[in-house]
């Protein structure tokens, strides 16, 4: 039988850098996990593609794929819709492929009550200084919502305690080293090497 794969969840509070650090780890020639893309109602940014970065819906479409249940979580921010479509995910975890996801802190909550055996990792700031500094830098919100995203920001970070890990985001290769040795290191707690030992025993 084959092992399920491992659901890794990277969350954290809106300009932490949990887009830039996933782009990061997918760039790599030595990642071996699956990224779950998201659907959503945002519309499309210039030079994003649909089915690549996002796919993107009408409002009325995705609320029909609530309504069928299509979704592991989904949640609204900022006025639009975000969630994760089950059939993907649900086909890799089965096939022992580990999916990756990249989602804000309400939804990581709720893939948290339906697979409570997930790897769930919160990108916290060196500072809430560096926060502020990187929503402002990022330059897509005015100040009023700048000050908005610092107050929900303060209370995502006092939600870190409901995560496996926190990894800090100094440095953007950094943290996705720390990211790719979690994920080693919760693959050597799960049985897959255990039972390659095993195995090699009863040959033996
Ligand atoms: N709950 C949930 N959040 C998502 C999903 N996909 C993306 N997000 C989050 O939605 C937020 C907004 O994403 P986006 O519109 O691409 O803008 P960004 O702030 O530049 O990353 C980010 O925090 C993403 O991590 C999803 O499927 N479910
Ligand atoms: N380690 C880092 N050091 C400095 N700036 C960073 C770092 N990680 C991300 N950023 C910058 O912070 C801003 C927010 O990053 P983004 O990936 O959009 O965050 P999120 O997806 O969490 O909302 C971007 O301008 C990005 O370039």
């Amino acid at each position: 039988m084959i092992e399920r794969g491992l659901l890794i969840v990277l969350s954290g509070p809106s300009g932490v850098g949990k887009g830039t650090v996933r782009k990061a780890i997918f760039s790599k020639d030595d990642v071996d996990f699956e990224y779950s893309i998201s659907m959503t109602t945002r519309k499309p940014r210039e030079g994003e593609v649909d089915g690549v970065d996002y796919f993107f819906k009408s409002k009325e479409e995705f609320k029909s794929l609530i309504e069928k249940d299509k979704f592991i979580e989904w949640a609204e921010y900022v006025g639009n819709y975000y969630g994760t479509p089950v059939d993907y995910v649900e086909q890799c975890l089965s096939q022992g492929k580990d999916v990756f996801l990249e989602i804000e802190v309400q939804g990581a909550l709720q893939v948290k009550n339906k697979f409570p055996e997930g790897v769930f990792i919160f990108l916290a700031p060196p500072s809430l200084s560096e926060l502020k500094k990187r929503i402002t830098t990022r330059g897509t919100e005015t100040a009023d919502l700048i000050n908005n995203r610092m107050t929900v920001a303060k209370e995502e970070i006092e939600m870190m305690d409901a995560y496996d890990y926190v990894v800090e985001n100094d440095e953007v290769d950094l943290a996705c080293s720390r990211i790719q040795s979690i994920v080693v290191a919760e693959h050597c707690k799960r049985t897959r090497i255990r039972e390659k030992y095993q195995r090699m025993l009863e040959v033996e």
